[in-house]
């Protein structure tokens, strides 16, 4: 069964994720980047009716420089706030070696407060366009980093998709890398309900969404209708 994560951005934005079904509540700041940073406050108040609801909380860290002290902090934070999850974008880190580096600290940072947390490492599709990491890299950087998951998401929200930049079989291959280096997978960037029925065949663990689910774009409100008419396409 795919998972569905969706990123609202406010408190009344969760409430529309919870209220239509979502699994995982991923907050997000929309205004700071594809996996902009919110505020600590803002994650534990949404985490609070998240657990509530006995649904799983994720957090975004930010599309980050090569920087691991900086992650490391941010990671800390997140993590102190209440995420399950945490989401490191990985968007001036070049190569794989750079990976490892910010993604073994992350790591360390997030499980020497509470080793049942889960780290992501996040790398793009469209990487070309910000000359960051390939995602075909992150499988090795993320397991050498024992990172819990990785995933795929797009750095620019410019109208293209994830399926602009890569093909079925190179998203089939990141899944299967993923597993066979003993991580989970999440695939994400733009996804339209077009994308449902391809993605349920490359059945990444989670995928990750806003703006199918968003009223009028990605800057615009989630609808818990959206968000229910999403799972119920997941789960047919
Ligand atoms: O992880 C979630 C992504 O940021 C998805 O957002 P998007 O559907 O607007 O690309």
């Amino acid at each position: 069964m795919i998972r569905v994560l969706v990123s609202p951005m406010s408190i009344d934005e969760a409430y529309e994720c919870l209220k239509g079904g979502a699994d995982i509540i991923d907050v997000k700041n929309p205004k700071e980047g594809s996996l902009g940073a919110n505020f600590p406050w803002v994650i534990k108040e949404i985490g609070e009716i998240v657990k509530k609801e006995g649904k799983e909380l994720s957090a975004t860290t930010g599309d980050l420089d090569f920087k691991p002290g900086t992650a490391s902090l941010a990671a800390l934070g997140a993590a102190v706030a209440g995420a399950d999850y945490i989401k490191v974008g990985l968007y001036g880190v070049k190569n794989k070696e750079q990976a490892y580096e910010i993604l073994k600290n992350v790591t360390r940072s997030v499980k020497d407060f509470d080793a049942d947390k889960k780290v992501v490492g996040a790398a793009y599709a469209d990487f070309h366009r910000i000359n960051a990491i390939s995602p075909f890299d992150l499988p090795e950087a993320g397991q050498m980093a024992e990172v819990d998951g990785i995933m795929i998401d797009t750095a620019i929200k410019d109208g293209l998709t994830l399926f602009d930049h890569l093909k079925e079989p190179q998203l089939q291959e990141f899944v299967e890398t993923a597993r066979e280096n003993g991580m989970f997978c999440a695939l994400a960037g733009s996804i339209n309900w077009e994308h449902l029925p391809v993605l349920k065949k490359i059945s990444p663990d989670i995928i990750g969404v806003r703006t199918i689910v968003c009223e009028s774009g990605r800057q615009s409100k989630i609808k818990s209708e959206l968000v229910e008419r999403l799972m119920k396409e997941m789960s047919g």
